[in-house]
């Protein structure tokens, strides 16, 4: 057994688009959306143990954590395989909590993806993707680490080769429950379904946008500077805006000029994510 921590890579995805199509009878809704990672999040150290103990050393304030992600991921997977190893945790935490960038689904699948090598489970891709989706609806992507178009209740992936700007992320100072934006009367519910093979990123767009900025007057401040720069859009249900650029200089040329105290970083899209690459090592 390897007693040292071993380090995996914890990215961040956005929502380059989402359109909703429809809702389900239960309430859930039809999406079609294209995720990308950025080169840019979270990491996670892991130390395996003899004792069967899940810790977490590095508690994220305002979450227990017995309802932190990672511990329920671990405990899941450990359920799961029936695996008497435990796991010591450590979580170096930079992406923003609510920001649509997904940073808790990603942590819990670096913890699913790490752990399944760690304690040697070898449970396929499939099997991981499936119990990643009763922690969150984004786990899947993060566990298969590609780019993709998703449909569905966003649990359909398809893998999708997209171009790699430079993105400009800024987090407005408000967190927005992505509960209460579905759960909103006025969200357009029923945009026209695209074709994979025919996708624009341009002429896409987020449905959540509109109702986001009409509540969250530090998105629509924000959003209206950031558009006189370059294009941007919302993430997910929000709060953070990614604004994109041919270049890494030309977006921390508009970080630089900021409005003061707006939280900002600047990152490359991906169509892989580097947790890939760190689980052959
Ligand atoms: C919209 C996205 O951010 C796109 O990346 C995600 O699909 C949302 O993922 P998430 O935050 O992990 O969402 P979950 O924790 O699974 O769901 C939060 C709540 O959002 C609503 N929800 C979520 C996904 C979906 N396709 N339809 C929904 O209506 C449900 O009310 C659910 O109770
Ligand atoms: N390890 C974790 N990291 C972040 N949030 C966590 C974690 N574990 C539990 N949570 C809870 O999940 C909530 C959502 O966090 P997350 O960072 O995934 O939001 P998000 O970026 O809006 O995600 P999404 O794009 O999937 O909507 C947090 O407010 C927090 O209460």
């Amino acid at each position: 057994m390897n007693d040292s921590f071993q380090r995996f890579s914890s990215v961040a995805k956005i929502n380059r688009f989402l359109h909703i199509t429809g809702q389900r009878d239960n309430g859930y809704h039809e999406l079609q959306t294209v995720f990308q990672f950025l080169d840019f999040g979270d990491t996670l150290e892991f130390k395996v143990n003899n004792s069967g103990t899940i810790n977490l050393l590095t508690p994220i304030a305002g979450v227990s954590n017995s309802s932190n992600l990672i511990v329920k991921a671990a405990k899941l997977l450990q359920n799961k395989a029936n695996c008497s190893f435990g796991v010591e945790i450590k979580l170096q935490k930079q992406l923003p909590m609510g920001g649509g960038l997904g940073g808790g689904s990603s942590n819990a699948a670096t913890t699913l993806l790490a752990l399944n090598k760690l304690w040697k489970l070898n449970f396929t891709t499939d099997q991981l993707a499936e119990l990643g989706i009763s922690l969150g609806a984004d786990v899947p992507v993060f566990v298969r680490g590609f780019t993709a178009f998703a449909e569905g209740i966003g649990e359909h992936l398809t893998p999708i080769d997209v171009d790699m700007p430079w993105f400009l992320v800024t987090i407005p100072n408000c967190s927005i429950s992505t509960a209460e934006i579905f759960g909103a009367e006025e969200l357009p519910r029923n945009t026209a379904k695209i074709d994979i093979n025919n996708v624009d990123m341009d002429s896409c767009h987020n449905d959540c946008e509109k109702l986001v900025i009409k509540r969250y007057p530090e998105v629509a401040k924000l959003m209206s500077w950031l558009l006189e720069y370059a294009p941007s859009r919302l993430t997910g249900t929000g709060a953070c805006i990614f604004s994109s650029f041919n270049d890494k200089e030309s977006a921390v040329q508009v970080q630089s000029k900021l409005p003061n105290g707006v939280k900002s970083f600047v990152a490359k899209g991906l169509n892989h994510s580097p947790i890939l690459a760190e689980l052959k090592l």
